[in-house]
């Protein structure tokens, strides 16, 4: 069976003729309180041969990643209008509210059956907006002619204004972290009948690396092994699941691997998570290191910035939309690639 992601990502292949030792049917679990020398070997092998892995022993605090996950709940209960004043289409950085199956993950195009609120990091994300100043009097206060209307490096986070105390709550969750954030909810789904949809559908995350806390005890998460076996990541409290993007495959030629991971929740209860998306500036060229060249570069150099733009533009944007918006931000990353 071939499988590609939505990547279109190669060494991806599955196969039944896969030996033993290249594959695997469990989540390693790595404790950061073993010694330094231990720690790095077991990530060592989890990221070169799985390329998901859990943590424990991580340090921070449990009160504050429940209060994140309480305060997600209650705004994904609130009305849909209070959550559409969020949406990511009324700000400039592709972050904000998106409803369900309004963003779709797999290459099959099939919607995800989730809602979520993303929100970026970063001096200027949020410079206009004081915690509780809604987007209309933030937009009043920027200069039109600022260059703050660009994607990424300088856009704005939106926050929900019927819910003021959520950006403290994530901002608290988040300082712990770096990046790009995410709270997803996912509704109990049916589990039979043909063409099921997906929590999300199969897929490679995008940035270098993923940090995720998988909220309550509701088994959903599911890795794709080399052999065509979909494997369960356990939710385990207290700890975190950390999985490899394309970027740092592409950055390490393959050496780690970004694997396919999908969600299914048919446990009948209500599910929530929360990935954090860690990558480098978005000025950074990724180009495969020269200690990984082995069997020479498999992938040409590439702005961070404009790869990540174009991997979420596209199953957000319509055609025209997403054209359009292109032209922009080639103009604005595109230099950076010719240093
Ligand atoms: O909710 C989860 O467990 C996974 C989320 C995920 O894969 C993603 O947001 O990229
Ligand atoms: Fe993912």
């Amino acid at each position: 069976m071939v499988f590609t992601s939505f990547a279109g990502r190669s060494y991806n292949v599955v196969s039944d003729q896969v030996k033993q030792s290249d594959s695997f049917d469990e989540i390693p679990m790595i404790d950061l309180s073993q010694p330094q020398a231990q720690v790095v070997d077991s990530l060592r092998d989890a990221c070169t041969r799985v390329g998901f892995f859990s943590i424990s022993n991580h340090s921070i605090p449990q009160s504050v990643i429940d209060q994140v996950f309480s305060t997600a709940a209650e705004f994904f209960s609130l009305d849909d209008a209070a959550k559409q004043q969020a949406h990511f289409k009324n700000g400039t950085a592709l972050c904000g509210y998106e409803g369900f199956q309004n963003v779709y993950t797999d290459e099959t195009k099939k919607p995800d059956l989730n809602e979520a609120f993303s929100w970026r990091y970063g001096p200027d994300m949020d410079q206009f907006s004081e915690p509780n100043k809604n987007i209309e009097e933030s937009k009043q206060e920027s200069n039109p002619d600022d260059k703050k209307e660009d994607f990424l490096t300088s856009g704005q986070n939106i926050w929900p204004n019927a819910k003021p105390e959520m950006r403290r709550d994530i901002s608290q969750y988040y300082s712990h972290l770096g990046s790009m954030g995410k709270i997803l909810h996912y509704p109990p789904q049916r589990a039979k009948g043909p063409d099921p949809p997906f929590g999300i559908g199969a897929h490679t995350d995008i940035e270098c690396f993923t940090i995720l806390c998988q909220g309550g005890d509701v088994p959903a998460l599911q890795v794709l092994n080399p052999n065509g076996e979909w494997i369960l990541v356990p939710p385990i409290r207290g700890t975190f699941v950390v999985n490899i993007g394309d970027m740092l495959a592409r950055w390490s030629n393959d050496t780690f691997r970004s694997t396919i991971h999908r969600v299914l929740n048919i446990t009948g209860q209500e599910r929530y998570s929360l990935p954090v998306f860690i990558g480098p500036s978005y000025q950074t060229i990724i180009q495969p290191l020269e200690t990984c060249l082995a069997d020479g570069a498999k992938y040409d150099p590439i702005p961070a910035g404009l790869y990540v733009w174009k991997r979420l533009a596209i199953s957000r944007l319509d055609k025209d939309e997403y054209e359009k918006q292109l032209v922009k931000m080639e103009n604005h990353l595109t230099p950076a690639i010719n240093v």
